[in-house]
């Protein structure tokens, strides 16, 4: 009897994969010989201070930026929603979310989408009616409507109230539950990354310095992440010691469950 080998079966082959990715800026080293992948469906978070880096990897995973001669490989299927929704003013809502698309579906596309994040009333809407969640919802339809394989947000929620970012939360994991995109979301909340992902990556000197999963349920983390939110916090350089933000945070339920 034949006994086929097949070495990688139950690993389905990752839609991110970057191995040994440097990116420098004139004499700073950014990224520095990174390596990542995230698999189908993914949903990761990355951490990091601000100017670790985080946006020039996601420029790489977005397109935006490819050095040459580095191993990178990213979905052609692809979307990013950045801080600021970046609508055109001078278009409509709908017309904004089908930017570039072609085709006579293109209305019922926009139409769709708009739907799923709740903007159905606001499809002849002009930009700058709108609210900022408003905005980012429309951002977010934008984004799906190109049935991205990998979907990357660059604090996305960061300009918006906490009750906002709470909706904006559950309506992120309701679309990610339907469509099942990789997900890629930089943010510099600890609590929202462990709201969302299954995976929280700390970038720090280039590189990917620690990674957590995250097992539990999302709705039911408060008490099973207390010492992970310390760990993350602690790999983010503020330890539980200083009796600041550590302790501050500890007591508190995460977001998206303060919401239930
Ligand atoms: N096009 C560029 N030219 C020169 N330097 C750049 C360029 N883009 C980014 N940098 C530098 O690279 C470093 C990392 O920037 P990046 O925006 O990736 O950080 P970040 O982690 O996303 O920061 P933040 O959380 O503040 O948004 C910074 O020091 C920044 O000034």
């Amino acid at each position: 009897m034949t006994v086929a080998y097949f070495p990688n079966v139950g690993e389905p082959k990752p839609v991110v994969r970057l191995r040994g990715h440097s990116r420098r800026f004139g004499e700073n080293l950014i990224l520095d010989d990174l390596d990542l992948d995230i698999a189908p469906g993914e949903f990761v978070a990355l951490l990091g201070h601000s100017g670790s880096g985080k946006t020039t990897l996601l420029r790489t995973l977005a397109g935006l930026d490819t050095p040459d001669g580095e191993d990178v490989t990213i979905p052609s299927q692809r979307a990013v929603v950045f801080q600021d929704a970046r609508l055109l003013p001078w278009k409509r809502v709908w017309k904004n979310v089908t930017l570039g698309l072609k085709g006579r579906d293109v209305r019922d596309r926009a139409e769709a989408a708009l739907a799923e994040v709740g903007l159905s009333h606001r499809l002849e809407a002009w930009p700058l009616t709108l609210s900022g969640g408003e905005a980012q919802r429309t951002a977010l339809a934008r984004a799906l409507v190109r049935e991205p394989e990998l979907l990357l947000l660059d604090e996305p929620f960061a300009a918006l109230d906490a009750l906002t970012r709470l909706k904006m939360h559950e309506l992120v994991l309701k679309l990610w539950r339907v469509h099942r995109p990789a997900v890629l979301i930089v943010t510099h909340d600890v609590d929202e990354a462990i709201a969302l992902a299954d995976r929280v990556l700390v970038l720090a000197k280039g590189r990917i310095v620690a990674e957590e999963r995250i097992e539990a349920e999302r709705g039911q983390r408060t008490a099973s992440v207390r010492e992970l939110r310390r760990r993350l916090l602690n790999h983010l350089g503020v330890t539980s010691h200083s009796g600041t933000y550590a302790d501050a945070v500890a007591g508190t339920p995460l977001l998206s469950e303060a919401a239930e």
